[in-house]
């Protein structure tokens, strides 16, 4: 479980580095029957004409709404590309990218079978049809070491009638400090979450939630999270976090590098005890 998880983070250290092709092109041509030899060339042709870059959930999309829209470009404008030439706000933010998959960037993987690792899709990425469930961005300020989260919730994710299922607030809730958490420190695994749940939230109304670090101490990070409406009047949700650093790379190397030294003292202690007792019998 430790190594697996070690890999998977390792995964999240090389994300942008490494050549991978669209996963959602992927997708879409692996589930067409290609015939000719015309149509087995396009096949070839296609990935080359399209970037291979994976698809950013993090950008606006036709689902987003109004007010989904009028946020997005308020911290965006406030955000390092867009501000490079312009007007200082006293503010930076840092729009984050969000990808589908993390599993696919991961190396090794040697204790999930290909199959996992090829279907494996982030719970809150894994509906195809924009608008229906988690659409969110994350914007992160460095100076006030703080994320804020704009959130539409999508239909899919009913849970009181008409209203924002408690798990799927809690799943954001987890997203953020856990997001917020790695960018603060290293990779990092919820370990505690405290949610209350005050007001609640109408099923695809946009709301912000806004995560601050409260505490570090040693590789714990608190963190504590607030979703409210747009306008910030109404209290939604609260919930505070602890973040404990994963320590597994470490751990593992340390692990190897003993039982490395133990095995060559054991190669030192028999080489030397044989070579003792050939000296003796002469
Ligand atoms: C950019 C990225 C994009 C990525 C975009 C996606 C982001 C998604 C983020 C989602 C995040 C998740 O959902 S994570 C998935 C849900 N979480 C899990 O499955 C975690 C399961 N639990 C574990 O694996 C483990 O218990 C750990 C890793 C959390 C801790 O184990 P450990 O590493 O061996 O460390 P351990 O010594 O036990 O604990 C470390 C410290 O934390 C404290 N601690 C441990 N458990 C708790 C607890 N429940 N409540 C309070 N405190 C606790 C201990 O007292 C200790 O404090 P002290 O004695 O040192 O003072």
């Amino acid at each position: 479980m430790a190594r697996s998880v070690g890999r998977i983070f390792s995964g999240f250290r090389c994300f942008g580095s490494l050549p991978f092709g669209n996963p959602l092109l992927k997708t879409q041509c692996s589930g067409v029957l290609f015939r000719t030899t015309s149509e087995r060339t396009l096949v070839h042709v296609l990935p080359k004409i399209f970037p291979r870059k994976p698809r950013d959930f993090s950008l606006p999309n036709s689902s987003w709404g109004k007010e989904m829209m009028e946020l997005y470009n308020h911290y965006n404008r406030l955000s390092k590309e867009a501000t490079e030439g312009q007007e200082d706000h006293g503010e930076e933010w840092t729009r984050l990218p969000s990808y589908n998959r993390t599993l696919k960037y991961a190396t090794g993987g040697a204790y999930l079978s290909k199959i996992i690792q090829s279907k494996a899709r982030l719970f809150t990425r894994n509906i195809r049809d924009p608008g229906a469930a988690f659409e969110y961005v994350l914007f992160f300020r460095q100076d006030k070491l703080k994320c804020v989260c704009i959130f539409q919730a999508g239909h899919l994710l009913e849970g009181p009638p008409g209203h924002v299922h408690g798990g799927a607030i809690a799943t954001m809730i987890d997203t953020v400090t856990g997001t917020h958490a790695s960018l603060l420190s290293a990779p990092v695994m919820t370990a505690n979450l405290n949610v209350n749940y005050r007001s609640p939230i109408p099923l695809g109304s946009t709301v912000l939630i806004e995560s601050i670090l409260d505490k570090e101490d040693g590789r714990k990070m608190y963190i504590s999270c607030r979703v409210t409406s747009t306008d910030g009047s109404k209290l939604h949700t609260e919930a505070t976090g602890n973040c404990p650093q994963c320590h597994f790379h470490f751990c593992h190397a340390t692990l190897c590098i003993v039982t490395l030294l133990l095995l060559l003292f054991l190669h030192a202690a028999l080489f030397l005890s044989i070579s003792v007792s050939n000296l003796l019998r002469r």
